[in-house]
């Protein structure tokens, strides 16, 4: 079994058990549940923003431990302030140290929400909308285009954003008309592999009509530039910022450095 065949064997399980805590139904009548989601797609528009969907990671598998210390609430808001276009919020518990309460500090910020976690049942959709979540991820690693394509049409129902991660060209037939924004991961999640060119080789073969996020092993602005010349409109970074001490700071030097890359 491989890190994400782990993964998910675990969510199965952990999805099953909170189900028998709370329903659906009580989900639904959470007090965010009925609150209008934002648009991650609008705000990657936004000229004033750095096109950066800042991610709030406090562990991971390939890393461990990368920054224990750091709150959510100071370092979203950090990220806010300094003209991040979204937050992404790691609400894996187990392998990410992550939790559904992050996501509700993090909606003290009006920025787009998306919910990082592995998503493969309705029950989570309904409770990342119920936690204050505007767009899921979807891997396509993990689904199939069955599955995408469910999992998709619910979230839009609800009115939240969709974003599909992708990692190879034979995944790109998973990409259902429900998918709002496409995202190449350059991290391998079966190996940890990080290679950067991977969001590069793919770019010409996205839908033209889609926003294209680059994710993970984003470290330099001129690699940002890079690959906003290849087409990409987002850039999702974590463990750069997350492994200073204080993260909300390196995103702020780090907007501060793109701002003066000629051609960005
Ligand atoms: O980050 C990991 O080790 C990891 C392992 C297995 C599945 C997913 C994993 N990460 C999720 C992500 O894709 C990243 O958190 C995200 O793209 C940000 O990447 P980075 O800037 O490299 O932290």
């Amino acid at each position: 079994m491989n890190i994400l065949d782990k993964i998910v064997a675990r969510k199965r399980q952990e999805v099953a058990e909170r189900k028998e805590v709370t329903t659906v139904a009580a989900l639904e009548r959470s007090p965010r549940f009925g609150r209008q989601p934002l648009s991650l797609k609008a705000a990657l528009k936004d000229a004033d923003k750095t096109g950066i969907i800042a991610e709030f990671k406090r562990k991971s598998p390939s890393k461990g431990m990368i920054n224990a210390e750091a709150t959510v609430r100071r370092v979203t808001a950090d990220y806010c302030r300094y003209g991040a276009a979204g937050l992404s919020v790691l609400t894996d518990e187990h392998f990410f140290s992550g939790a559904l309460a992050d996501l509700e500090a993090a909606r003290d910020n009006e920025l787009p929400i998306l919910r990082k976690d592995f998503v493969i049942d309705d029950y989570q959709v309904v409770e990342a909308k119920a936690f204050g979540a505007d767009v899921i991820l979807l891997i396509a690693e993990c689904l199939s285009a069955a599955e995408v394509n469910r999992l998709a049409q619910l979230a839009r129902s609800l009115d939240m954003e969709v974003l599909l991660e992708m990692h190879s060209e034979a995944q790109l037939d998973k990409i259902s008309p429900a998918v709002s924004l496409v995202g190449i991961n350059n991290r391998d999640l079966t190996t940890f592999t990080v290679d950067l060119a991977r969001s590069v080789a793919l770019a010409g073969k996205l839908p033209a009509d889609m926003p294209r996020i680059a994710e993970s092993g984003i470290d330099d602005v001129a690699v940002v530039r890079h690959l906003r010349q290849a087409g990409f409109n987002g850039f999702l970074m974590g463990e750069y910022f997350m492994k200073q001490p204080d993260p909300g700071a390196a995103f702020r030097d780090f907007a501060a450095r793109l701002k003066e890359e000629p051609g960005i």
